[in-house]
């Protein structure tokens, strides 16, 4: 049983643009403890994702973000990962001991949340055709990472946040 003085941490995961930074922030609020981003961290650390990929490829952006995820584990509260973190078998074992909580999107409503997007592996010619490939590669480590799923296509951030606060209550 988690004791009260423990902050109820939980990790958000699902793909690019499901609502994980926004909607992770709004959770954190509501249960009143720490919000981190492990994107956040890592840009802070590291300068600019894009300039990382480019710079020194995917594989290292892994490694920065696999220690941000180990750091943030520790400190505990809402954890907000980026959409290619379970891609990472070292990521993925970190996130056993704790709840994950999926976020999906359709195809449909993530177009206008992409437009302009600067995410690196979205460049380049039709990243709606990009974003849905890179889902569908992904779906099976969001699933086996997860212990719930909530959608975020068509609802306002809040009401998710509140359920997803009501749920992570439910697993004390
Ligand atoms: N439920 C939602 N309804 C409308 N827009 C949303 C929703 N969730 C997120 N967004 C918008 O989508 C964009 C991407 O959200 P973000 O939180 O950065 O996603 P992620 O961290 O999963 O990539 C932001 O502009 C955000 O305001
Ligand atoms: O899906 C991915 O591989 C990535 C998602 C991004 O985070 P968001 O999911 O928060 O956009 C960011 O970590 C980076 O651009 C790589
Ligand atoms: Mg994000």
């Amino acid at each position: 049983m988690t004791s009260e003085a423990e902050p109820l941490t939980l990790v958000l995961v699902g793909p690019m643009a499901a609502g994980k930074t926004s909607v992770g922030r709004r959770v954190a609020r509501r249960l009143r403890v720490a919000f981190i981003d492990t994107d956040k961290r890592v840009v802070a650390e590291h300068g600019p994702i894009p300039a990382i990929f480019a710079e020194h490829g995917e594989e290292y952006f892994r490694d920065l973000e696999r220690a941000a995820v180990a750091a943030a584990l520790t400190e505990g509260g809402v954890i907000s990962l980026g959409g290619g973190a379970v891609t990472d078998a070292g990521t993925r074992e970190l996130l056993r001991a704790h709840p994950v909580v999926f976020l999906t999107v359709s195809a449909d409503a993530v177009a206008d949340r992409i437009r302009g997007s600067s995410r690196p592996l979205l460049a380049g010619e039709d990243p709606l055709a990009r974003w849905q490939a890179i889902f569908e590669e992904r779906r099976g480590w969001y699933d086996e990472v997860s212990s719930t799923t909530f959608d975020t296509s068509r609802r306002p951030m809040q009401r998710i946040a509140d359920e997803i606060v009501a749920w992570r209550r439910e697993q004390r």
